[in-house]
């Protein structure tokens, strides 16, 4: 016997974004997946979802919702900031035995952690304007989660998987290698949204490392790495002056006259471990 999906005799997308009038708005970051079979690839690169609840920020109309609902995920909980989009999801909670729940809010204000117990993880594909930033708020209490399935611009996917002493290596992939495993997982082109964006889209894996920095040595990296690439092209005396310079650099072993891009996270990490050290004794 098979047992019928979740998601099976539900209207096309299509319809149902008609039905409720929901135009995409730029502001939002509006693209939506519409294709079943992307949206169960997505679903699908997060690995075995039994037993775990799922926090999906942004679903619109639910293309990628339904695709969840279509795993073994035990909850899936939905945070959407526009009114219209929260209607249509609220619908298929109607039609999800309990497996659904809606929060009207906007993610970039909410604990996300609050909304469900462990094992939880984060799976969305991202409005591309608040991506960024939405990432690195998580990354500070990334030990919340067991996996983050996120779908970015692909220039920003890029930056967070980049290698040091490659043009995208910077402040991002530093905070998100240094805390997670990062890989890229699929790379999604325009065509496959409606409205189609301007630019490509990748979906990017992290798996949250068994140690994580405590919140004073997060915000020590945070300083580290602004200042480091805030002044990319300086050597790394000039760039780190304010939290140190050549002092900071000897105490770690690091050549004065490098630049952030060739540095590596393990001496990323000694440095914001020496600076919280001297913060403290200061
Ligand atoms: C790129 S669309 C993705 C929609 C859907 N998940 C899909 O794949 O078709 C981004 C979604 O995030 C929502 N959104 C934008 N800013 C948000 C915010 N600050 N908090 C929560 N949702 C937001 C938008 O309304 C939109 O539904």
């Amino acid at each position: 016997m098979t047992i019928p999906s979740p998601s099976q005799g539900l209207e096309p997308l299509r319809e149902t974004i008609a039905r409720h009038g929901l135009d995409a708005r730029k502001a939002l970051g509006q693209h939506f997946l519409l294709d079943p079979g992307i949206t169960a690839r997505i679903a699908a690169l997060a690995g075995d979802l039994s037993g775990q609840n799922v926090v999906e920020v942004g679903p619109g109309p639910g293309g990628l919702t339904r695709a969840l609902l279509d795993t073994a995920a035990a909850r899936v909980v939905a945070v959407e900031v526009d009114t219209r989009a929260v209607a249509i999801i609220g619908e298929l909670a109607a039609r999800a035995e309990g497996r659904l729940e809606v929060v009207e809010a906007d993610a970039m204000r909410l604990d996300l952690t609050t909304l469900c117990p462990a094992p939880r993880q984060v799976i969305a594909n991202l409005p591309y304007n608040v991506g960024t930033p939405l990432l690195v708020g998580w990354l500070r209490q990334v030990a919340a989660w067991t996996r983050l399935t996120l779908m970015f611009q692909h220039e920003v996917a890029e930056r967070i998987c980049a290698a040091p002493g490659s043009a995208h290596y910077g402040r991002l992939g530093v905070l998100a290698q240094w805390t997670c495993r990062c890989g890229m997982l699929m790379h999604i082109p325009p065509g496959a949204f409606s409205p189609p964006p301007k630019v490509h889209s990748a979906v990017v894996g992290l798996i949250p490392h068994a140690d994580q920095p405590d919140a004073a040595l997060f915000r020590a990296m945070e300083q580290v790495t602004a200042a480091a690439f805030g002044q990319r092209r300086k050597m790394l005396r000039g760039a780190l002056k304010a939290l140190g310079g050549e002092s900071l650099l000897a105490e770690a072993g690091i050549d004065g006259s490098r630049r952030a891009e060739t540095l590596d996270i393990a001496e990323f990490d000694c440095l914001a471990r020496l600076h919280v050290r001297r913060a403290a004794a200061a």
